[in-house]
């Protein structure tokens, strides 16, 4: 009778294929290593609680993730559900009995070979893919070999594949959708279906992180796999020991352990334990596999562990490419914190310019709006660890400087143009060389703009038994513009007759009308938006704008994460528009110096009198009812009769632009209008300011007081939705907090609040400095909201 638990080591981690000249993850996935000492060997009856056949099952679901695909790929078919399902299953369990004749062999062979006093104690990886068991058998070289390869050709029988795939029709229905690419992308995506289907075929049996393997399309994949593993880099096996050598005793336990193994790994005797834990860090076999792994392309576990998956946030504008707010700056700057997180994650949007940074993949599909074939390409850039691809069209063409122009018609068809191409994009373009796939895949789709994404996700291809497994989250960033219209307007989409109901809202003012956000707060898997405050706010009758009944009603998946700012950019230590015209970079050390010279050399820029004492106000906006401009408006007569500068920069609606210009005519002394949109600009106020407004009557985050506050500028706020998360009031008496709050949008609150805000910066100034500090030194990073948001997505991959 053979031992039990002589378990060595157990670990769970996330590995990547890193590959290619940019050595960029081609995809991520969680590897599981079971490992047992010579001498206890496997078990006649279990492997921590587990019996053989059920970790050699373990073991041949995550093969077959990958053969599975391979099969599928070299046909170009794929599977979905019912016959083909089935054929899957019989494949499958016959794969099962033939495992279990290869383990009775076994068992055979350890008990000729009397493993109770074993001579031979040797190591067998089986590296399965996504999945490697490690076991021990004492038995002798050539019966292990025998065994082995009796093992491997069971795991990798090709009949296997073609039972289960064969004869399978096109994965594709027929759907007004039409993809008529030339890119031979489709085998991409037929494989990512196929390994989704199978993961969830046996979800019963393999463990859940487990069945994220294969997070990707399977095409180049697939090569790019074998490559790794045999020549270019050090297998996904050989990843782990670089873990062990770098990991103490003590942290090797307490590695996270997978789910599914944490109750048996605690019934193991500490005795048991300690005596292996030594004998994996300190023998030589361990050693030799650290230094085979100790290649380049071995990484860190990511932040994200066994959450690791495929993220694409799909947005209508993204910094620096294309901004006209928040909404840019978010899509540019949320992925990189995700991708440090260990995530594979791309952001796509539309190519309104020539962007020198992406390069054309070659990639040509066709899709129907209003019954026309548009044609897209696809542009393609790797920055910070994200892939940013962007869908060309005429449609998108040269109007970066009007994202949302034309009439109502040209906007929801360039929008429908784009979320149909951006749901394919992981079928279709390949980054580094390989498609994301759609197994293990989330989308996070951002405002009324591609809210059209989580519909189609659901009409075209989950309830056509497509993409089964990916999910998407909607993120409301203001929920202000929905995409209204009349009810006709539905035809644009192209959906069938029975998704209208998804689309119509009854309105008070409007009647019953055509809603793309509502269709989107309902089909969407998950919906965030960009704090708490707003988070509330929405499911009122004043902040939800006709929309807070359905938020309510999906209130159970709705969360507010507050926005974070990219630190890289508005940073006033690397801040580039500081590097020149008198500016200068500065940190808290430098604040003494260095804010006085901005605001000197802002001063000088815009032509008003250079004076420190002088407190010199901004704000910065889009010109409308939302940012209460017209507050400001209200409250410039009492400013201009205090000792104050006063700079806004905006553009919007043109009154409020010709207000801002005939402030500046009648006080030109005092007053700065800047009508415009200027990156620049915006920096070097938010650097060269001593306060900011933001007086806006709703604000689901707001980033210009995050940015003011990481630069040492003081803000004034309206007390709503992301300003009051954000802005927490000063306290005198506490010296703590970080700027001024006013309840009410109304001039007279605005006006006591920055009277105490300028009483405080010419009498007491070291609690300005106080304030000053204590908003330089939050961590305003996105890392935070990044993990926030892969809570979010995580709860929506598991999600039915
Ligand atoms: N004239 C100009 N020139 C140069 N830059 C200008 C500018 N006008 C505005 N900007 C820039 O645009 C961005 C505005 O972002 P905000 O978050 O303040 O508001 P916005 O309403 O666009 O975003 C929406 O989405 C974001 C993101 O979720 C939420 O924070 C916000 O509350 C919500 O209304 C800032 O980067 C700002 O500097």
């Amino acid at each position: 009778m053979a031992s039990v638990g002589c378990v060595s080591f157990v670990t769970e981690r996330a590995a990547s294929i890193w590959s290619g000249r940019d050595r960029r993850p081609r995809f991520s996935f969680p590897v599981y290593r079971l490992r047992m000492s010579p001498g206890c060997a496997i078990s006649k009856d279990s492997i921590f609680g587990y019996s053989r056949e059920d970790c050699v099952r373990f073991s041949l679901c995550s093969r077959r993730q990958v053969l599975g695909s391979r099969g599928v790929r070299a046909r170009g078919e794929g599977s979905v559900e019912g016959e083909d399902g089935d054929r899957l299953e019989d494949a499958f369990d016959a794969t099962i009995e033939k495992s279990k004749k290869v383990l009775a062999m076994q068992r055979d062979l350890l008990q000729q070979n009397g493993h109770e006093d074993p001579k031979v104690g040797v190591e067998q990886d089986f590296d399965v893919g996504a999945a490697s068991v490690s076991v021990t058998f004492n038995i002798s070289i050539a019966e292990r070999r025998k065994l082995v390869s009796s093992i491997k050709s069971s795991i990798i029988n090709p009949e296997d594949n073609e039972v289960s795939y064969k004869g399978r029709d096109s994965s594709f229905p027929n759907m007004d959708l039409t993809s008529t690419g030339d890119s031979g992308g489709d085998e991409d995506y037929n494989g990512g279906i196929l390994s989704g289907n199978y993961v969830h075929s046996n979800a019963d049996k393999v463990p859940a992180a487990l069945s994220s393997a294969t997070s990707r399309g399977f095409g180049e994949g697939e090569k790019e796999l074998g490559k790794d593993l045999s020549l270019e880099n050090p297998s996904l096996d050989l990843e782990a020991p670089k873990q062990l050598k770098d990991t103490s005793p003590k942290t090797v336990w307490s590695d996270p352990l997978p789910s599914f193994l944490s109750k048996s790994v605690e019934t193991a005797s500490p005795k048991e334990e300690k005596q292996e834990d030594f004998r994996e860090l300190s023998s030589e076999e361990v050693n030799n596999e650290a230094a085979v792994s100790m290649g380049e392309d071995v990484k860190p576990p990511p932040l994200a562990g066994t959450n690791v998956m495929n993220i694409i946030l799909v947005a209508a504008e993204c910094a620096p490419w294309s901004k006209t707010g928040g909404l840019g700056d978010v899509a540019g700057a949320l992925p990189k914190a995700l991708a440090r997180r260990g995530h594979r994650v791309m952001v796509v949007a539309p190519r309104y310019g020539n962007y020198a940074e992406a390069q054309e993949t070659g990639v040509r599909k066709k899709y129907k709006v209003d019954g026309q074939d548009m044609e897209v390409t696809y542009f393609q850039a790797y920055i910070d660890g994200v892939d940013f691809v962007f869908i060309d069209s005429h449609m998108f063409r040269h109007i970066e400087k009007n994202i949302y122009g034309g009439n109502r018609m040209d906007i929801l068809k360039r929008m429908v143009l784009f979320c149909k191409a951006a749901i394919e994009v992981p079928w279709h373009v390949p980054c580094g060389g390989v498609c994301y796939g759609d197994g293990n895949l989330v989308f996070i789709a951002n405002d009324w703009h591609t809210a059209l994404l989580p519909v189609y996700l659901k009409a075209y291809y989950r309830d056509n038994g497509l993409m089964q497994y990916t999910r998407s989250a909607l993120v409301i960033h203001n929920i202000a513009h929905q995409g209204r219209g009349p009810v006709e307007d539905f035809s644009y989409t192209g959906l069938p007759e029975h998704y209208l109901d998804l689309f119509k809202l009854y309105d008070p003012v409007g009647g019953e009308h055509f809603n793309i956000f509502a269709a989107g707060l309902k089909t969407a898997d998950r919906v965030v938006t960009v704090s708490h405050g707003y988070a509330w706010e929405l499911k009122t009758s004043e902040g939800g704008w006709g929309l807070h009944q359905i938020i309510n009603e999906n209130d159970w998946k709705l969360r507010g994460i507050v926005n974070g700012i990219d630190v890289k950019d508005w940073n006033p230590e690397l801040d580039i528009y500081l590097e020149s015209d008198g500016y200068v970079n500065y940190s808290l050390e430098t604040l003494h110096t260095g804010k006085p010279q901005c605001k000197a050399a802002l001063q000088k820029e815009l032509g008003l009198p250079i004076r420190e004492d002088v407190p010199l106000i901004g704000f910065i906006g889009r010109l409308d009812h939302q940012k209460g401009v017209d507050l400001i408006a209200e409250a410039v007569p009492w400013m201009v009769g205090q000792d104050v500068q006063l700079v806004m920069l905006g553009t919007g609606r043109n009154d409020l632009e010709q207000m801002l210009r005939q402030f500046e005519s009648q006080h030109h002394d005092k007053i700065r209008g800047w009508v415009g949109f200027s990156v620049k600009m915006a920096h070097r106020i938010t650097a060269g300011a001593d306060i900011l407004l933001m007086p806006s009557r709703f604000e689901p985050c707001g980033l210009n007081q995050l940015y003011a506050m990481n630069y040492g500028t003081i803000p004034v706020v309206h007390a709503v939705g992301g300003l009051r998360d954000t802005v927490q009031p000063f306290d005198p008496y506490n010296e703590s907090g970080l700027g001024w709050t006013f309840d009410r949008a109304e001039a007279n609150r605005l006006i006591h609040a920055l009277g105490n805000c300028l009483l405080t910066y010419r009498q007491y100034k070291q609690s300005w400095e106080g304030l000053q500090r204590r908003g330089m030194m939050q961590d305003l990073s996105w890392d935070h909201a990044a993990q926030n948001y892969e809570e979010v997505l995580v709860a929506a991959k598991y999600q039915w």
